[in-house]
């Protein structure tokens, strides 16, 4: 039977690039800027029907993955409320979507917003191709792999995040449909998809991480700052063994935690207009989390320098997050004088020394801002630049020194960054919007191993499809 559009339920999230905060945004006192990327993933859920109707089901499937197929029965203890959610085949495994089902459904139950029977729902994922490498840049869209989705190698915008983000979006609007005559919309509960999403992604990784690639999957670009981990911990482990008492503990901190105010900062900060984030990949591979340690032993043994480096970095993450906040209001303040000034810096062929020349000629709040976002740049970059060499982990390695400083001095380049974890990945410009073709078109040697891609800032998280963008690909 095909749905008509009301009884399909369709969300999309976007992928991320941290373009400030690596390592201080894992401590609450520290603010990032984090950008949503034109990468999205879909899911889109519609009713099915279960093969036994008293067990009722929930499928995810992922046709551009060998064997994405994921498929749980649900049970709901008459006594405890608690849903126990089962892979029907235990082998295939994807810790992010069971995390996610598991804690929507037992969230919902907690609340007393499940419909009994609990209906059965089959949820449709699609992937923007950019979050996986692809064979080649000529493929169609949502293409098909020939690997499960744990071996097609990824591109670091923070896949899991957006898949737990549109799956948890789709299954709360679809159980809640079934449940109230009048569900609420996306807006009106905005922060309980971001706590439900940040639990179920913890829950998946078995660790609480800083959050932020969830929280931008949610609420878009943002300046994030992180919730305390010891709010997440406080929920207990899923329980398995059946225990009435472990199951209520679990509820009644699963709804308390989901229901609380976390406290953590998304204040909307976007790249200012015509003005473009460019991300290049440089294809090398890092290892996140032991580059964590190494910082963050280099922190609590690298005594009064290691301290100033931490600082002075908070501050120049903060400079350049109050440059584009700052710039984006004289945007909308002054347009015709923005926009002359952006034509300038459009026209000349001046990197961001050039550019930094011009806005010191203004004598204006627009030239001052200008400037201090080419000066935050370069400080990020000299301060990761310390701690690189002095934690030993290969944030902003040479070669990705060597690549930036070209960068630098390309037409309409206002300064460039190695985003998240820094390492060998990636780098991240900001560029005049006018002048992307011909930082693209630098054939330098330097450039030699950077793929551009084709990849911009769209500042808008989490929201509803129109079913109809995405029938035929269904
Ligand atoms: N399209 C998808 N369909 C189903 N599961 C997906 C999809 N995309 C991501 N996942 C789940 O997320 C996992 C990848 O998560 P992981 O945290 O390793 O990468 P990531 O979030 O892309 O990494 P990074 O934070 O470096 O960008 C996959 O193995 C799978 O479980
Ligand atoms: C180093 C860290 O602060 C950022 C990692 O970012 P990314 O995964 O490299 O985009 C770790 C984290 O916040 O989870």
């Amino acid at each position: 039977m095909t749905l008509s559009e009301p009884e399909k339920h369709c969300f999309s999230a976007p992928g991320k690039a941290l373009f400030a905060g690596g390592y201080l945004v894992l401590y609450p006192e520290n603010s990032s800027f984090v950008t949503a990327l034109s990468a999205r993933i879909y899911a889109v859920a519609a009713e099915s029907s279960s093969l036994d109707p008293a067990l009722p089901t929930v499928t995810v499937l992922s046709p551009q993955f060998q064997e994405g197929e994921w498929s749980y029965t649900l049970s709901k203890s008459d006594s405890t409320g608690f849903v126990t959610v089962a892979a029907l085949v235990p082998s295939r495994k994807n810790p992010f979507v069971h995390a996610a089902v598991t804690t929507v459904l037992n969230y919902l139950s907690a609340t007393g917003a499940l419909a009994t029977p609990i209906p059965s729902v089959t949820v449709n994922i699609l992937s923007d191709n950019a979050y996986h490498s692809q064979p080649s840049e000529d493929v169609p869209k949502f293409n098909k792999h020939a690997q499960a989705i744990s071996d097609v190698p990824k591109t670091g915008l923070g896949s899991s995040a957006a898949l737990t983000t549109s799956l948890t979006a789709a299954l709360l609007s679809y159980y809640s449909s079934k449940a109230a005559d009048k569900p609420l919309s996306l807006e009106e509960r905005k922060d309980v998809l971001h706590n439900l999403a940040q639990v179920a992604h913890c829950t998946a990784q078995g660790k609480v991480g800083s959050g932020f690639d969830v929280a931008c999957a949610v609420y878009g670009s943002i300046v994030y700052r992180r919730f305390l981990a010891s709010i997440i911990s406080a929920i207990p482990a899923v329980p398995t063994t059946g225990d009435a008492g472990f199951e209520s503990a679990y509820l009644d901190a699963l709804r308390t935690t989901i229901d609380s105010d976390w406290s953590v900062g998304t204040g909307k900060c976007t790249v200012p207009p015509r003005m473009r984030l460019l991300m290049g990949d440089v294809s090398g591979g890092s290892e996140t989390p032991a580059m964590v340690q190494m910082v963050q032993r280099w922190r609590k043994e690298g005594g009064a320098t290691a301290e100033s480096t931490w600082v002075s970095l908070g501050k120049a993450n903060q400079s350049l997050i109050s440059a584009m906040i700052g710039l984006q209001v004289e945007a909308e303040k002054d347009p015709a004088g923005y926009n002359g000034v952006l034509d300038q810096i459009s026209d000349s062929a001046a990197g961001c020394a050039g550019i930094k020349a011009l806005g010191a000629s203004k004598g204006s709040l627009l030239g001052d801002l200008l400037v201090q976002a080419v000066d935050s740049m370069a400080d990020i970059r000299f301060h990761l630049r310390a701690m690189t060499t002095g934690s030993g982990a290969q944030i902003e390695p040479v070669e990705q020194t060597k690549l930036l400083d070209a960068c630098n001095e390309l037409p309409g380049v206002f300064g460039g960054v190695v985003p998240g974890a820094g390492g060998y990945d990636a780098i991240c410009l900001l560029v005049a919007e006018a002048t992307v073709d011909r930082v693209r078109a630098a054939t330098g040697s330097e450039f030699k191993n950077v793929k551009w891609l084709d990849l911009r800032e769209e500042s808008v998280g989490v929201r509803k499809e129109p079913f109809a963008s995405l029938a035929e690909y269904l």
